[in-house]
This record gives structure tokens, C-alpha cells and sequence, in this order.
């Protein structure tokens, strides 16, 4: 598995070798890079802005905003350009939240998905051909229209802590296995 946190997934596979799905440990132990992504979340303290996803991958699902990392861009540099085209608007104070690392037993390719937050931006949130701009309180977070994972890494979000997890999809949505560490993940050279 190659990617910006293989030492920390090596050491996640053998802290947890009894009861990680195979189909986890083929993908992540496999030649396929990991598809890189962005996700970023603005988190005003009291709501976060997601937006309605209205067509291709996780349709009809709120999720932030993001998409995949293009050749010769930075995953910041992605992260902002993605934040512009889907909700047209700049983040100001944008840091690192987490990494979300996702194995499917359908796609022999792992996502590593890097997730900001930002409570600052400029423009006006404005529904674009890919998502509808919402605002949702911290204790109305739609998780039952969001990616299943979801739910288990937002409060380490809301209370921004740093966090890594590793999540199994059975048929590309069903979660059947995951784990979350959260603080900096800190992996000595003798577990990498
Ligand atoms: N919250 C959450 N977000 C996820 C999960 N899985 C996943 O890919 N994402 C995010 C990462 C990206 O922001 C987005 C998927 O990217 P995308 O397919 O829309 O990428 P894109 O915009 O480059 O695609 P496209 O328009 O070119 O088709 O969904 C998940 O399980 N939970």
C-alpha cells in the first residue's frame, strides 16, 4: 500500500490481525496506490455547511465538499479548487482534520480521503451542477443521509481532534469493519 500514511495502516493492520477482513488487508497490502481525495467542511462553531450531492458518486448524500486529487496539484491545492468549483466559495483558516483511509471488497484500489476544516471563507455558498449548499446544526447532522462512515469520525471533527481511520465497505456502502485513532499519529521507524 502506497500513501502518505502506509506506516500508520501497517501498524493498524497488525495492532488489529484478528479481526481486520481479509478483503481490508488484500487491498491495503496490495500494488495499488491509493486513490487520493479531499474533503473540506467549513465548521463555523455551531453548524457546518455540507452540500446535497446531485449527481455521480454518493448522489442524494450530504457530504463537504472535495473530489479527487489531479496530477501536478498539492492536496491543499485540490482540497481549495474543489471547495471553489462545488460551493463557490474560498476558505480562509483552512488545517488538516483527519484522514479517512477506505477499502471496498468490490475495487482493489484503496481511498485516502484528506479531510480539512475551515471557519472562515469568502463568497456566498451557491448551489452549483454538483451540490446544494445546507447548513445543519452540531446536533442536526443528517448521518442518515451520509456516508455510513460518517458518524463515527464527526465528533472527533466537531471537537477538533486530529484523526485516522481505517474503514471495510461490503458492495461499495455497506461499513462491516472500521477503526479510528484520534490525536497526530505518531508511528515509530521500528513500526513502519
Ligand atoms: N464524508 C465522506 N466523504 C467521502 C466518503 N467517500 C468519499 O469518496 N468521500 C468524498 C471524497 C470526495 O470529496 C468525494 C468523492 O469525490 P468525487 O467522486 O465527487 O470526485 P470528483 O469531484 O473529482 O469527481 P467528478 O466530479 O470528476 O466525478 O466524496 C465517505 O465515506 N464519507
Amino acid at each position: 500500500m502506497l500513501g502518505l500514511r502506509a506506516p500508520w495502516v501497517s501498524s493498524v493492520l497488525r495492532r488489529h490481525a484478528a479481526v481486520v477482513p481479509d478483503f481490508v488487508r488484500t487491498t491495503l497490502e496490495g500494488p495499488q496506490p491509493n486513490k487520493l481525495l479531499t474533503l473540506v467542511i467549513i465548521n463555523d462553531g455551531s453548524r457546518v455547511l455540507l452540500g446535497r450531492k446531485k449527481r455521480g458518486f454518493g448522489e442524494g448524500y450530504y457530504n463537504g465538499f472535495g473530489g479527487k486529487v489531479e496530477a501536478g496539484e498539492t492536496v491543499r491545492q485540490a482540497a481549495e479548487r474543489e471547495l471553489l468549483e462545488e460551493a463557490c466559495i474560498t476558505a480562509e483558516d483552512m488545517t488538516e482534520a483527519g484522514v479517512l483511509v477506505f477499502t471496498f471488497d468490490d475495487n482493489p484500489q484503496p481511498w485516502e480521503v484528506h479531510v480539512f476544516s475551515a471557519s472562515r471563507f469568502r463568497g456566498e455558498p451557491t448551489e452549483t451542477d454538483e451540490m446544494a449548499p445546507v447548513w445543519f446544526n452540531h446536533m442536526e447532522v443528517p448521518f442518515n443521509q451520509m456516508w455510513a462512515d460518517d458518524v463515527h469520525w464527526y465528533p472527533a471533527f466537531l471537537q477538533q481532534k486530529y484523526f485516522c481511520g481505517v474503514f471495510g465497505f461490503r458492495e461499495t456502502t455497506k461499513l462491516v469493519w472500521h477503526t479510528l485513532e484520534e490525536g497526530e499519529v505518531q508511528v515509530a521507524p521500528e513500526m513502519a
